[in-house]
């Protein structure tokens, strides 16, 4: 297959994927209204396949901000920059390390997926530790109680920024995980579907809530674990993931609930 067809495969596996998403947390007919635009991925998708090519075969960003060694296995996220909406400063220099120490992995789990890795961040011990820290400068003093982060690598930030801001932890799991009474929600990703239990009795009514994850593609996954947590009276304050595919339009799915990032693919 020529790198046109590929293209045109990945483009129409992506959009399928989104338009036959029926788990949305937008109401369909707010969709069809026109109120929430369909994706255009033309254009960025083209982009993040380009971005990826460039990042494995010049090893050198196309914006030039993040020059990779050709030799580095790693494969760091060149293509990964700081978003500049919704965060806190993207002159900060801790965002900058955050984006470079991402590596961008093409074709995992599935052909045309291009895997964004935080488990290099997690190597990088400044940048894991500026990821904290710039959570928890957020969300402190908020009267957040409970930060609730989805499995599985939720898990890896949510009890630290928990710990930090005085809040419980709350894990948000796939099914039959949990050992004792759970509520449940169905909801789609970009490679697939999936069920999101949390415990009962883990959370009380308007308690205030602090959802974290490590990225939003579609949204589908943030949507579940706000829905589980709003029908036992929770109040989600907001949703903060380290990475945002924006191009797949998750911040849309999400209606007016808040949505906090640090980094976001160029
Ligand atoms: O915005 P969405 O389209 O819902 O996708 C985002 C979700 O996908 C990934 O998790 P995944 O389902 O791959 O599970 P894992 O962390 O257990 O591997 C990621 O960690 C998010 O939880
Ligand atoms: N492109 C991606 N990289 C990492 N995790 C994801 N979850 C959904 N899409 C993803």
């Amino acid at each position: 297959m020529n790198s046109f067809q590929q293209l045109a495969k990945f483009r129409s596996y992506l959009f399928q994927t989104m338009e036959g998403n029926r788990k949305s947390c937008i109401p369909l007919s707010r969709r069809l209204a026109g109120e929430v635009s369909s994706p255009d991925f033309g254009w960025n998708l083209n982009e993040r396949m380009i971005s990826s090519r460039v990042s494995h075969s010049t090893a050198v960003h196309r914006s030039g901000n993040f020059p990779i060694s050709p030799n580095n296995r790693l494969e760091r996220a060149a293509s990964v920059r700081p978003q500049h909406m919704e965060t806190g400063d993207a002159s900060d220099p801790r965002i900058t390390r955050i984006a470079s120490s991402i590596r961008v992995i093409p074709d995992f789990p599935k052909p045309g997926i291009l895997f964004q890795d935080i488990t290099t961040l997690l190597l990088d011990i400044k940048a894991f530790r500026d990821t904290i820290d710039l959570f928890v400068e957020r969300y402190k003093e908020k009267g957040i109680s409970v930060v609730a982060g989805v499995e599985a690598r939720g898990f890896i930030f949510g009890p630290p920024i928990a710990l930090a801001i005085g809040a419980k932890f709350i894990p948000m799991r796939k099914p039959h995980k949990l050992p004792g009474p759970v509520i449940s929600e169905e909801y789609s990703l970009e490679y697939g579907t999936d069920v999101m239990e949390m415990h009962v009795g883990a959370v009380e009514p308007g308690e205030k809530v602090l959802v974290i994850d490590d990225l939003i593609a579609t949204g589908g996954t943030l949507c579940a674990a706000i829905k589980l947590l709003e029908r036992v009276g929770a109040v989600v304050v907001e949703c903060a993931c380290v990475i945002e595919l924006p191009e797949l339009k998750g911040r849309d799915r999400l209606g007016d609930k808040p949505l906090f990032v640090l980094v976001s693919p160029a």
